[in-house]
């Protein structure tokens, strides 16, 4: 990975005198569609062509928070063997499955069976399974060689998120790994693909995100949603659905937000942490939406050979700012999503949670709201959004502070709580 030798050139980049997202209006995001973006030329070694991608990446990240990607890169023998994977897998007994449930790993990897998360706190349990997994290397034998250029490295402590993946028995589903983590790492290497580019699309150095994704937190995830039987669901009535409605967030933060004194509903709101981005294949059965900014959920219509890409948390609040006209603007949106399966088939897909590394920082940022303290944690390498996102009339919405401010400021809350 290039390495800076003045960090500071990669950290803080010049302020553009006017930036092109600082000129960007920002758009009331009603938008009726979803752009489909042709990866082809991800890797030109022509600056133009590259920049050219990311401005359509840009204008997806600024108006709608999700994209498609043609020409992902991904082979579609192992999107196929791994998608099979994932059905022989959820086919196995559920007491088969509880083997691995996911409580007993100490870093959420394994089952979660259905019912088992609830992702919008108004919902009434997500109707659908899933099965989690984290980094670990690719098995050797197969495909060698296409890893070469990858800044990933090949031992990694991701300090309280370190452990290792649970796998069902060999025996009872033989290939099953194999066929799982050469899907991981083909879509890890379409990620690592994407940093750079996301960093020309916020008028950074291509660089800006390599020193912050040496070891990026990717938790991928085999889901499998049960038909929705459509006379089950009432129109007005979306509490039990395949995913709540939600925006993608990783798992390292909700171990810091249960350890928060908020009410559950506030947590759509704390919510935020080191997700930059999720690439997602789904398969043909449709039911994934996305909710435009007058609260249209518009569909996400499954397109072959495509993957989804949507903005995550950590993206959004890296991109915020301080508008005059509007309180909270972050540049690059976050999307409300959620699947309802009505197709009457079973539905798979295959989430991928791209983060930053784990041992970014971790920032806390605390807003009064009317009566209620809102508390916010993100991870971050300095205290400012990164900087072609402010300027004096927009200015940074929320200050870094310190882990001993971070505790004090923790115990201080708590303690307000506790005596109202
Ligand atoms: O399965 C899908 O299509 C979407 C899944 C999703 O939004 C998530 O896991 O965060
Ligand atoms: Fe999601």
């Amino acid at each position: 990975m290039a390495h800076h030798s003045d960090q500071h050139d990669v950290r803080f980049p010049p302020l553009p005198a006017s930036g092109l997202l600082l000129a960007a209006q920002r758009t009331e995001s009603t938008f009726e569609e979803i752009p489909v973006i042709d990866f082809k030329d991800a890797t030109s070694r022509d600056p133009r062509v590259r920049r050219e991608l990311a401005n359509l990446i840009r204008d997806a990240c600024i108006n709608v928070g999700f994209f498609y990607i043609k020409n992902h890169g991904i082979p579609q023998e192992l999107i196929e063997s791994t998608v099979e994977a994932g059905k022989d897998f959820f086919a196995l007994s559920e007491a088969e499955k509880m083997k691995l449930d996911i409580h007993k790993s100490p870093n959420f990897k394994g089952y979660t069976p259905l019912f088992g998360e609830n992702t919008d706190a108004s919902g009434l349990g997500d109707l659908h399974e899933g099965f989690d997994l984290g980094w670990e290397p690719k098995p050797l034998p197969s495909e060698q060689g296409d890893f070469s250029q990858s800044t990933m490295v090949t031992v990694r402590d991701d300090g309280v998120m370190t452990g290792g993946n649970v796998w069902p028995d060999s025996n009872t589903l033989p290939g099953f790994k194999e066929a799982v983590l050469a899907y991981y790492h083909s879509a890890l290497k379409l990620g690592q693909l994407l940093f750079p580019l996301f960093a020309l699309a916020l008028d950074l150095p291509e660089a800006f995100f390599d020193d912050k994704t040496t070891k990026p937190a990717a938790i991928m995830r085999l889901l499998h949603y049960p038909p929705q039987s459509p006379t089950k669901l009432k129109p007005q009535d979306d509490r039990q659905i395949g995913i709540g409605s939600h925006t993608d967030y990783e798992a390292s933060a909700w171990v810091a937000f249960l350890l928060l004194p908020f009410s559950s509903e506030n947590w759509n709101l704390l919510t935020s942490d080191s997700q930059c981005f999720t690439i997602l294949w789904q398969d043909s059965a449709g039911g994934l939406q996305v909710q435009n900014a007058s609260g249209k959920w518009i569909d996400a219509v499954p397109i072959p050979g495509t993957v989804v890409l949507n903005i995550g948390d950590q993206f959004a609040r890296w991109t915020i700012r301080n508008n005059p006209y509007i309180s909270l603007d972050d540049v690059f949106k976050s999307t409300v999503h959620r699947v309802i399966n009505r197709s009457g088939l079973e539905r798979y897909s295959i989430p991928l949670f791209f983060g930053s590394d784990y041992d970014v920082l971790l920032e806390i940022a605390t807003h009064q709201m009317g009566e209620s303290v809102l508390v916010m944690l993100r991870t971050v390498w300095n205290p400012q959004p990164v900087p072609t996102c402010v300027s004096p009339e927009t200015p940074a919405k929320y200050q870094a502070i310190t882990a001993g401010e971070y505790v004090k400021s923790r115990l201080e809350v708590t303690y307000a709580h506790s005596t109202s």
